[in-house]
């Protein structure tokens, strides 16, 4: 027996007393995508503490309407009010105190169970001992216990919906939005889904939720919004709707096609074709039974007209506009340029930055031990093959020094770039378009411009343990004789972000993961050749020569020479200095490069 089915109210929390009356007051909302217009006008008003239901076909507008209300994604036209707070102008405040069931599964997939509750809770600002708590309290709630040390993706598909759900309770949140939460669960997992719904709701909390199951919004829900074609059709309680639809009581007849006869008692009636089922109205259920008895089939079942088939019906009508609804007006055209509402990007926050940072910290410390072979020894074997290898044979007295000691602080450079641009570049694309897991971040307060930020972060991390490490090992091989040697190691900093700004730019532009075979043989590679890490740049032709001393790498790699072999702080000064006068010019796009995909 799951926990599940004897949820305890309290467990899942309490609303907050001074939530306004109405939970979602939205007006007049369109919404295009590209060319497409997918809510066309859309008013709707739902109570605070209510349990509502957006219903409608394939492509109505309910995942549209939902990304709204969990602010995610602005109305291109019209003003949404959730909880009190605009979701255009104040997001995070809207998200602070909502929680959403996505549609997909969404979770975290390079972290457990449980860390997927702490990470979130982390987003919502809860310290480290709180968010562990509420991990095992929630994990208790969903009965997932015993699978918190499981990894996500080895859960069945009812046991992920179910920690889609705890993740979603992280934050104790006033709105719960489901977006289709019965997908993939089997019958006894639906049941014990809507036993834990109720307890949500006994507790206060308002809901609203997609789904194609008409039973559960009449078993759930006491509020019923139908769309068609990005419009509301009707808005009311499923019981008046089914009223106000269809007769009463409802007779379903097998008509194996569409140019069968259907039978002749039935022609007086209100009836409905869907698929190869004929639906037979009556106002009783004696006028039915008696017609179905005088015909010789009094083995067909005479039973109450569902939420199902009223939705049939409206979708019947829906060519002809309903009688007491207004035509609906040609929409207005896509407002475009300056006069197109932007959702408000609020000013990246390093608080909720260090949270993503946080995150990449807790999968760095299972997975250190795979990526720190690559990054730590190909640039030792770079040394060893080329500086001392090669070396051997290359005569030092031209460059002042020996090869191996003219080439090792040029791959403390490169090792400073790579060490930056591998995070925002594989790692990133991956949680971007594959795994999905920024696109649960975004529901909670944490923004596209502090994941970005938090990334960039985590990428000069890795920056600088990379460049440390390296350092030491070129400081025990006698290839580090200055005394400021030590301040490559923050000086390469600004090397770092430039390129892992550059990194985060490309990946916001690229849509498949093949394309960073161009970004690495095209452009690192070449530049790690022409900007003076195995030879000067001088030996270059004169154009590629200007080519490369513009470069990063190429300031790069000079400041770490003049501060590992050299010890010369005003030639490290004048390359520093270029570097951090690049750093904005990079990290301003970069920050923004990850919202057109997380925020419409
Ligand atoms: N990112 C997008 N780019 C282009 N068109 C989109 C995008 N997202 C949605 N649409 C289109 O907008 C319309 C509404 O889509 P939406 O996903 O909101 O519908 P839905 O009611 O949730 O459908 P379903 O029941 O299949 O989930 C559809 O015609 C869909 O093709």
């Amino acid at each position: 027996m799951s926990a599940l089915d004897s949820v305890d109210p309290k467990k899942v929390g309490t609303a907050v007393a001074d939530s306004p009356s109405l939970a979602v007051e939205g007006h007049d909302l369109y919404r295009w995508h590209d060319s497409h217009l997918a809510l066309a006008g859309i008013s709707l008003s739902i109570p605070a503490g209510g349990r509502h239901a957006l219903v409608g076909p394939n492509g109505a507008g309910k995942t549209t309407l939902m990304r709204m209300l969990s602010a995610t994604l602005a109305p291109d036209r019209g003003s949404l009010r959730v909880l009190g707070h605009d979701v255009a102008l104040h997001p995070r405040q809207v998200k602070a105190r909502i929680g959403v069931v996505p549609q997909g599964m969404t979770y975290d997939n390079e972290i457990l169970v449980r860390e997927n509750l702490t990470t979130f809770g982390r987003y919502h600002g809860l310290s480290g001992r709180s968010a562990a708590a509420r991990a095992d309290e929630l994990l208790e709630t969903v009965d997932l216990t015993a699978h918190a040390r499981s990894m996500p993706q080895t859960l069945s598909g009812g046991m992920q919906r179910r920690l889609l759900i705890a993740r979603a309770l992280v934050n104790d949140p006033d709105l719960i939005l489901l977006d289709e939460p019965s997908t993939g669960l089997d019958p006894e997992g639906r049941l014990l889904l809507w036993d834990l719904l109720d307890a949500l709701c006994e507790s206060g909390k308002t809901l609203i939720l997609t789904t194609h199951h008409m039973d559960e919004v009449e078993r759930l829900c006491d509020g019923v919004t139908v769309l068609g074609s990005g419009r509301v059709l009707r808005s009311s309680s499923p019981r008046r709707l089914i009223t106000a639809t269809v007769p009463r009581y409802v007779v379903e007849l097998g008509v194996p096609h569409s140019g069968a006869t259907e039978p002749a008692w039935t022609r007086t009636r209100t009836r409905l074709r869907v698929g190869n089922r004929l639906l037979v109205f009556g106002d009783s259920v004696t006028g039915l039974a008696g017609e179905l008895q005088v015909a010789g089939a009094e083995e067909l079942m005479v039973r109450p007209s569902s939420l199902q088939d009223a939705l049939h019906a409206l979708e019947r009508e829906r060519p002809v506009p309903p009688a007491d609804l207004p035509t609906p007006l040609p929409a207005p055209p896509r407002p475009r340029g300056r006069h197109r509402p932007r959702r408000a990007v609020p000013p990246p926050s390093l608080s909720l930055a260090g949270r993503i940072w946080w995150r990449d910290l807790t999968l760095f410390r299972k997975s250190y031990k795979t990526t720190i072979v690559p990054n730590f020894f190909e640039p030792v074997f770079s040394l060893a093959a080329l500086g001392i290898g090669l070396g051997f044979y290359v005569d030092g007295q031209a460059l002042g020094s020996s090869y191996a000691s003219f080439v090792a602080p040029g791959l403390l450079a490169v090792t400073a770039m790579n060490g930056a641009v591998f995070e925002v570049t594989y790692n990133v694309f991956v949680r971007l378009r594959h795994a999905r897991s920024y696109d649960a971040a975004v529901t909670s307060p944490v923004e596209p411009v502090d994941i970005a930020l938090g990334e960039l972060i985590w990428a000069l991390t890795r920056c600088l343990v990379y460049t440390g490490v390296y350092l030491a090992i070129l400081a025990a091989l006698g290839y580090a004789p200055a005394s400021t040697a030590l301040l490559a190691v923050p000086a390469l900093l600004p090397l770092g972000l430039v390129f892992a700004c550059a990194g985060l730019l490309f990946t916001g532009a690229v849509r498949a993961i093949n394309a960073y075979s161009y970004f690495y043989t095209l452009v690192l590679t070449p530049l790690t050749l022409i900007s003076g890490v195995f030879f000067p740049t001088e030996r270059l032709p004169a154009a590629l020569r200007a080519v490369a001393e513009v470069s990063p790498l190429h300031h790069g790699v000079e400041l770490s020479r003049s501060l590992v072999i050299e010890g010369d702080l005003t030639s490290a000064a004048g390359h520093l200095a270029w570097l951090v006068a690049l750093s904005p010019l990079l990290l301003v796009p970069a920050l923004h490069s990850l919202k057109r995909h997380l925020c419409g």
